[in-house]
């Protein structure tokens, strides 16, 4: 029998880089609660992938992101969820606004040095790194019941 692939669900994930600072979320809600992470989420029919990354963006922390450029391409597969995950990584330069807090997202901006790799997904600090000098890169992670992940391959572009 042929094999079937399953088409992935995609996703984005924006973090805005400027001036030796990320700016993150502690989300409040949903997949993820509790972490540290960019902002993003689902890519909604009839809209493309930056599309969303900005949208997301706004719906999440009030901001307008400016200087986009997409870094990365995330594959999760999580042994609990019925389709691959594609999330794709967008570089913001800077933003337009002041971020504010939402049903979602409370924003906090960090210090490159200081980012909170314990209270963030296993996958981060296997990409934050690549992601931060400035390259392109693509990971492949395989997670067990949502958060524990069991194996990571992450390569630069
Ligand atoms: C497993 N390792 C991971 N590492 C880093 N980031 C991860 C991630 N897994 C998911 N993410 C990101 O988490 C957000 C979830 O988004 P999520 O809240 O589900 O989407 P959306 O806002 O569309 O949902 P609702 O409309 O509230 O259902 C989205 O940015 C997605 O890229």
């Amino acid at each position: 029998m042929a094999a079937v692939t399953v088409p992935p669900k995609l996703l984005t994930l924006l973090i805005v880089h400027k001036l030796g600072r990320v700016l993150l979320g502690r989300k409040k809600r949903g997949f993820g609660e509790g972490y540290y992470n960019g902002f993003g989420g689902k890519v909604e029919p009839g809209e493309t992938i930056e599309e969303a990354a900005i949208r997301e963006m706004r719906e999440e922390a009030g901001v307008d992101p400016v200087g986009l450029e997409c870094r990365g391409l995330l594959t999760f597969h999580f042994d609990d969820q019925e389709r691959p995950w594609e999330v794709h990584v967008y570089h913001a330069a800077d933003i337009r606004g002041e971020p504010c807090e939402t049903d979602e997202m409370a924003p906090v901006w960090f210090a490159v040095d200081d980012i909170p790799f314990d209270r963030m997904w296993a996958d981060d600090p296997h990409w934050y790194p690549i992601f931060l000098q400035g390259k392109k890169f693509k990971g492949t992670f395989h997670f067990q019941n949502t958060h524990t992940m069991t194996s990571h391959a992450v390569q630069v572009l």
